[in-house]
């Protein structure tokens, strides 16, 4: 179907014919070459303060391209580190890859891929709200968390068991239990690479300060499979959803600082 951004066409690589950002000075996801970061003593002087409730994730929807946790972002913001002001919780998605694949995560660590990735979206809060902030230079804060295959995680698991409740497209259910999105964060989540870039998926706005944790969270063989069993729509019918990321685009002119040395 048209509607599938990664399926229809030639997919991201023709992204820029409709979103001519795409080729732009400041996208993502990008590869972190680990010989190129810069450590930056002001990041740790001012440490990244992370607070997530546990009353903060109102529902969750199929999107087409991947499940979307939404929060009304009480008592979940994120400030320092890199950031000037306040930015407040409002979603987490993943994007993943296909069985038996190597590939899945948006960003990449020396070349290398993990199977999956979380994003955990907020915006600034200087900005009336989300749509305002979600097209600014400094709108939005993106923290990216690696998954990678290894003992279960039960916090999540609690958000999987919901999959099947949204089988298409704009299905979406209540979460009726207590999740708290800081349990989706690395046991050390001190240390991170940041950069100025966009959103990955259309329209790619260029708005993102993006925190990309260096620790990856461990789910299951198990976990990973199951996000495959969301369903989207493809030339071909509707299909399990997989390989919903956007390979890293050109660095350009940008440094990619890291909070450790
Ligand atoms: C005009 O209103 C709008 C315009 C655009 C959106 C897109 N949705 S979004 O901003 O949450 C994201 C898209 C991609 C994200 S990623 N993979 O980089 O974390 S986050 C929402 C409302
Ligand atoms: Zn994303």
């Amino acid at each position: 179907k048209r509607g599938n951004i990664y399926l229809s066409g030639a997919g991201p690589s023709a992204w820029h014919e409709e979103y001519p950002v795409a080729k732009g000075k400041r996208q993502s996801p990008v590869d972190i070459n680990t010989n190129k970061t810069k450590f930056d003593p002001k990041l740790a002087a001012d440490p990244l303060t992370i607070r997530f409730s546990d009353s903060c994730c109102q529902s969750i929807v199929n999107t087409g391209i991947s499940f979307q946790v939404t929060s009304n972002g009480a008592g979940c913001e994120l400030s320092g580190g890199p950031l000037d002001s306040t930015y407040q919780f409002a979603q987490f998605h993943a994007h993943w890859g296909a069985y038996l694949k190597t590939t899945g995560s948006e960003h990449t660590v020396d070349g290398v891929s993990y199977p999956a990735e979380l994003h955990l979206v907020h915006w600034n809060t200087k900005y009336d709200d989300f749509k305002d902030a979600v097209d600014k230079p400094d709108g939005l804060a993106v923290i990216a968390v690696f998954f990678k295959r290894g003992k279960e995680h039960p916090g999540f698991g609690k958000i999987q068991d919901l999959f099947s409740k949204i089988p298409a497209k704009g299905a979406k259910v209540n979460i009726d239990f207590e999740f708290n999105p800081g349990l989706l964060m690395p046991p050390d989540s001190e240390n991170y690479w940041t950069y100025l870039g966009s959103l990955t998926t259309p329209p790619l706005y260029e708005s993102v300060t993006w925190i990309v944790m260096k620790e990856p969270l461990e789910v299951s063989v198990e976990q990973i499979a199951i996000l495959r069993t969301l369903l989207w729509e493809t030339p071909n019918g509707v299909s399990q959803m997989y390989n919903n990321f956007r390979p890293p685009v050109p660095l350009r002119d940008r440094v990619i600082r890291a909070s450790f040395g």
